[in-house]
């Protein structure tokens, strides 16, 4: 089995990835903190409260990224980048759950997958890639007459809005409709907005608390309105996700792969 190293090892992600790997006896060869962190040298395990792993936290550098042979990172965009770097000099594969990325940032994550396999993916659970999929159906079925809002739900502590995966179902809405999201995207209302022209997909962000993710695609005709939720309980899904894409990379050519091939939902009808 190969062996995974975690980036960001102190973040919520990072932490409940740590958790997971103890908890199911995951290969965890290594685990990062932000270069110059006082945390370096601390049981990775102890700091995630889930007891001892003997993987002690070190600093993100070259020689660190060839102790695994594919890295999980969950940290934030610039950071992910200044790993994907070390990740692609060192040859090492990479799962990429980092959300908020402009073009140019995802561009890079492209081009570093002519050279290395990454998965990336802003959804690692289960039920937000099957309602990827739930929604091209009901986007066939109602879209042409039903007002389509995606409403996205999560912590105080969430830096970018919309949320990545709210971004990935507008998406795929957007695709299945033969629209372009760019020009059809409305992002919050405020004032004298007129009426609601239909061809628009809304987006409304709600911040607060722990809310640990929840998202739904509400299509909303005359009459009657579908809304299709998923709501995550647990950082547990997105990270045992993040390990199963880690597994199913082992052995891959270089490319940009998704969850949905991941977990098997890329040819769903
Ligand atoms: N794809 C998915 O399924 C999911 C994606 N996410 C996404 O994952 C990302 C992280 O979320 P979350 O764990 O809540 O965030 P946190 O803020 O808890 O963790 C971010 C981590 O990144 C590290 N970091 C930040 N900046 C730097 C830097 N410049 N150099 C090195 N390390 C850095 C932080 O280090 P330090 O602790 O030292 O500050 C921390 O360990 C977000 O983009 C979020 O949207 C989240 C959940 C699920
Ligand atoms: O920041 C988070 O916490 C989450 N971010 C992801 C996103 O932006 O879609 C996924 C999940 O909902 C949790």
């Amino acid at each position: 089995m190969g062996s995974v190293g975690i980036l960001g090892a102190n973040g919520r992600m990072g932490r409940a990835l740590v958790t997971v790997a103890k908890e199911q006896a995951l290969p965890l060869a290594a685990a990062t903190v932000r270069l110059g962190s006082e945390l370096a040298g601390l049981d990775a395990g102890e700091l995630a409260g889930c007891g001892k792993t003997s993987v002690l936290l070190q600093q993100t550098t070259l020689a660190v990224i060839q102790q695994a042979d594919i890295w999980i990172d969950f940290t934030m965009p610039e950071a992910m980048l200044q790993h994907l770097e070390l990740a692609v000099q060192a040859k090492k594969a990479m799962v990429i759950g980092v959300t908020g990325l402009s073009d140019s940032q995802y561009a890079q994550v492209q081009a570093a997958a002519k050279l290395i396999p990454i998965v990336w993916a802003p959804n690692m659970s289960v039920g937000v890639n099957l309602l990827l999929h739930l929604v091209q159906t009901a986007a066939k079925v109602m879209g042409n007459s039903a007002d389509i809002e995606i409403i996205e739900a999560h912590h105080r502590f969430k830096k970018d809005a919309p949320s990545g995966t709210a971004m990935a179902i507008g998406h795929q809405i957007a695709k299945t409709l033969g629209r372009d999201l760019a020009d059809v995207a409305v992002y919050g209302r405020e004032g004298i907005t007129g009426e609601r022209d239909q061809q628009t997909i809304g987006f409304a962000t709600v911040r607060g608390g722990d809310i640990i993710g929840d998202h739904t695609a509400l299509f909303a005709d005359l009459g009657e309105r579908l809304e299709i939720t998923h709501k995550a309980s647990s950082r547990t899904t997105f990270a045992q996700g993040a390990w199963r894409a880690a597994l199913w990379l082992q052995n891959k050519q270089p490319g940009l792969y998704s969850m949905q091939q991941v977990l098997g939902l890329a040819d769903l009808a």
